[in-house]
């Protein structure tokens, strides 16, 4: 064991307790300082930096995991004459690698970037596009949910920035963590896979409103209100595929896939100038809700239903009939609901001169054709929100179950 990770168990080790000698392991700092925080239990991290989402479980974390301040997405395809023994030599690599990292400890030769944080609700989540079973020999089990997303007519996709083999999500509630393990990750991919394409986002830190809130995007809007609750009794139906034998086991699914879920990703831009040129109350007309509390136009606060048939003085509907979240509503939707976990992105100005800025588009569902794509459908044919929107890349992504511990993400595929 390398002096490193002694050095970070060590601080691992006092996790967990409330912070008061924090301030004394700080002062001190070096060796003195962790032999300190080895002797007294009450050292702590902040909460944000000791919380740790485990890696091993039924489901792959950073699906329900609350959404966390950073994100990277990034997108791989397997180097030329690697096939199915690299990729599960791969899958096992990473996974080894995301739940030493989602524990707080140091990756193979790590690069020391993340030394002195806790795990920070660091998640890395695995899954695989389409041409991943192609590239491995698997093709006959590939699940039909991986068939290509219809053509939208708004559509203006980089097939650079789209799809890929394989595709890994990270998340953390720092920065600095959440870079270690992309490059970790990066790393241990060797010589089996090569960045097709990574995005990098963020959202909200943790603690910094007066109460835990639903986010907001780069609109102003509040985001997320509507989100299927995993309390709700369909959640699990909703999200993940369910375990053959279980009642609930859908035949169109492989075995393989259960407890597994699929990640539409669409990299949409905001249109920030024009939006912006709308009064906030043309805003809310878009959307059909309030931007300060994110209340539906008919009135209440954040979680009360919207009133989709009540009438104006005029005799229109108080929620356009074109408003966002009216067109979005599983009610308009023969049911049709997914689990939107996204993070906004800004990457500068484009060349035109307007900010290259919007939405990384996570949602997460147990299948597309019951999630995102009528949803999507029914958008692209007549959302208010369309000319402030652009969709530029796109990924479907078959996302397995969990693994257990001493297994990998994808065994049940790769080896079965
Ligand atoms: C196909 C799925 C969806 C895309 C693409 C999408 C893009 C998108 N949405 C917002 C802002 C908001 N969306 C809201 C609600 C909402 N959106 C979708 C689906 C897509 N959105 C759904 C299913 C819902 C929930 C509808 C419901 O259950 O009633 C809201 C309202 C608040 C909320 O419920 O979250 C906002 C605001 C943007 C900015 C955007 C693309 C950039
Ligand atoms: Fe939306």
């Amino acid at each position: 064991m390398s002096d490193n990770e002694i050095s970070r168990r060590r601080l691992l080790g006092t996790v967990g307790a409330a912070g008061a000698t924090g301030l004394a392991l700080g002062a001190a700092g070096g060796a003195a300082g962790y032999a300190a925080a080895a002797a007294d239990p009450a050292t702590a991290l902040a909460t944000v930096g000791s919380t740790g989402e485990p890696f091993h479980g039924e489901h792959q974390a950073g699906i329900t995991t609350p959404m966390q301040s950073h994100g990277h997405l990034v997108a791989f395809d397997l180097a030329p004459g690697a096939g199915r023994k690299e990729a599960a030599a791969l899958m096992r690599r990473w996974s080894a690698t995301a739940a030493r990292l989602a524990a707080g400890e140091p990756a193979d030769d790590d690069t020391g970037v993340a030394l002195d944080a806790g795990p920070s609700s660091l998640t890395v989540t695995f899954g695989f596009g389409r041409t991943f079973f192609d590239r491995t020999g698997l093709a006959a089990r590939r699940p039909v949910q991986l068939d290509p997303l219809p053509a939208f007519s708004g559509d203006r996709l980089d097939p650079r920035r789209s799809e890929g083999d394989l595709w890994v999500q990270i998340g953390a509630n720092d920065a600095l963590v959440a870079f270690h393990a992309l490059r970790a990750v990066q790393k241990s991919a060797g010589g089996a896979a090569r960045t097709r394409w990574q995005m990098n986002g963020f959202n909200r830190s943790p603690g910094i409103t007066s109460r835990p809130m639903t986010s907001r995007n780069l609109m102003g809007q509040i985001d997320g209100t509507r989100n299927p609750k995993p309390s709700d009794p369909d959640f699990d139906r909703r999200v993940f595929v369910p375990v053959p034998g279980s009642g609930s086991g859908s035949p169109d699914q492989p075995a393989w896939m259960a407890g597994g879920s699929y990640a539409v990703v669409r990299r949409i831009r905001m249109l920030l100038d024009d939006w912006e040129k709308l009064k906030p109350k043309d805003q809310e007309l878009v959307i059909g809700r309030r931007k300060s509390d994110g209340a539906p136009l008919t009135g209440g606060g954040e979680t009360t239903e919207l009133d989709l048939d009540r009438t104006g003085p005029d005799g229109s509907p108080v929620i356009p009939a074109d408003a966002h979240a009216r067109i979005s509503a599983p009610e308009q939707n023969a049911g049709a609901a997914m689990l939107r976990r996204p993070f906004s992105y800004h990457d500068g100005m484009a060349a035109d001169g307007t900010p290259d800025a919007g939405l990384l588009f996570v949602c997460w569902q147990a299948d597309p054709l019951r999630g995102f794509v009528p949803v999507q459908r029914k958008l692209d044919r007549g959302d208010a929100l369309s000319p402030f929107i652009r969709h530029e890349a796109s990924g479907l992504f078959a996302v397995p179950g969990g693994a257990d511990e001493g297994g990998y993400v994808g065994s049940r595929l790769l080896e079965s």
